[in-house]
């Protein structure tokens, strides 16, 4: 259904899964009158205007970002510094600077010293996405139904907050707001360490010997096969998460490997009711997550 038109033009830097995925929905929503990209990648830019996903696509900073009064950084958490360092000297006063990266503080901390006088920043983080990369992979409904956590600067202006959050309404979001510290704790454990893990066990799969990596490849219609989707997730985009959220993913993965090791000693012990406990708790946690997305 199409709206009132929240932003005049909108510049995407950065144009591939969540970007692609959020210029579809303010099209489909009618959000923006015009949608821009700045992306380096010549492939992401052909793409992007052949799906008729964006209006135009550059790799000059200065030919787009003076233009718009909504720019949404959607390149990997690693690549901020530099996107900071070439928008900022052509962002127009009134703009409204957010974002999609799975990382707050660093995000914060690496935009934040380029965003001028009389431009807004908005950090941001839509709960959502697959484990594909590139604007051919994008899809207007991708937000729907789901969390986005903004995560405000301090001293930056609630109007601007608002507006961004009732951008992310609009595509079918709830919002949440959060500090940023927070976020990247509770998304360490939620995320980050999920991610970790199934990266782990394919890897570990794929190091065995050959007749034995033969049979978890014909065998994998199980659980392995959840934790193999999982893992195909973009190289670029996790190794970026891992480097930026460092302090808070190491936590995890401290008290998950004590937690690993406990279960580790009641196999080798046979306590039995040490396990049937911690399956019991665990059952009850995805039982608690069905119930509260249905509600
Ligand atoms: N994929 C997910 O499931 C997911 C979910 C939520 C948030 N995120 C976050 O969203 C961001 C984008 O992820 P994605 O999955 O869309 O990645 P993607 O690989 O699909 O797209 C990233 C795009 O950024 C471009 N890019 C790289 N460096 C750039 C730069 N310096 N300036 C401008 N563009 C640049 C790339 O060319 C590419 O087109 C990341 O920060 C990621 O952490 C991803
Ligand atoms: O569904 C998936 O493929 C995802 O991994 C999405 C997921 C997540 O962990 O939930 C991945 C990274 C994000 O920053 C947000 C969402």
């Amino acid at each position: 259904m199409t709206q009132t038109p929240l932003f005049d033009t909108v510049c995407f830097v950065g144009i591939g899964l969540i970007g692609s995925s959020l210029a579809r929905a303010m099209r489909k929503h009618g959000l923006a009158r015009r949608i821009l990209t700045l992306d380096p990648s010549e492939k992401a830019r052909k793409t992007a205007l052949e799906l008729g996903v964006v209006d135009a696509a550059t790799d000059n900073p200065a030919a787009v970002i003076p233009e718009a009064d909504l720019v949404v950084v959607g390149a990997p958490v690693g690549a901020t510094q530099a996107v900071g360092g070439a928008i900022g000297p052509h962002l127009a006063p009134g703009t409204i600077v957010t974002d999609v990266g799975s990382v707050k503080l660093s995000v914060i901390r690496d935009l934040g010293p380029y965003i001028p006088d009389g431009v807004e920043l908005v950090p941001g983080h839509p709960i959502a996405g697959t484990e594909h990369s590139g604007p051919e992979n994008g899809f207007a409904e991708l937000f729907e139904g789901r969390w986005h956590i903004l995560t405000p600067v301090t001293g930056g202006d609630p109007k601007a907050v608002d507006k961004v959050a009732e951008l992310w309404r609009r595509v079918g979001s709830q919002v949440e707001i959060m500090d940023p510290h927070h976020h990247d704790k509770v998304l360490a454990i939620t995320s980050h360490l999920p991610h970790l893990i199934a990266y782990t066990i394919v890897g570990t799969a794929n190091d065995l010997e050959g007749h034995m990596q033969q049979e978890v490849i014909k065998f994998s219609a199980s659980g392995f096969r959840d934790f193999t989707r999982i893992a195909a997730s973009d190289p670029v985009m996790w190794r970026d998460v891992f480097l930026n959220n460092r302090e808070a993913v190491l936590e995890v993965i401290q008290r998950f490997t004590e937690d690993l090791t406990a279960l580790q000693r009641a196999i080798r012990w046979g306590e039995g009711e040490v396990l049937h406990k911690r399956f019991t708790e665990t059952r009850a946690i995805r039982r608690a997550i069905i119930d509260a997305k249905q509600a």
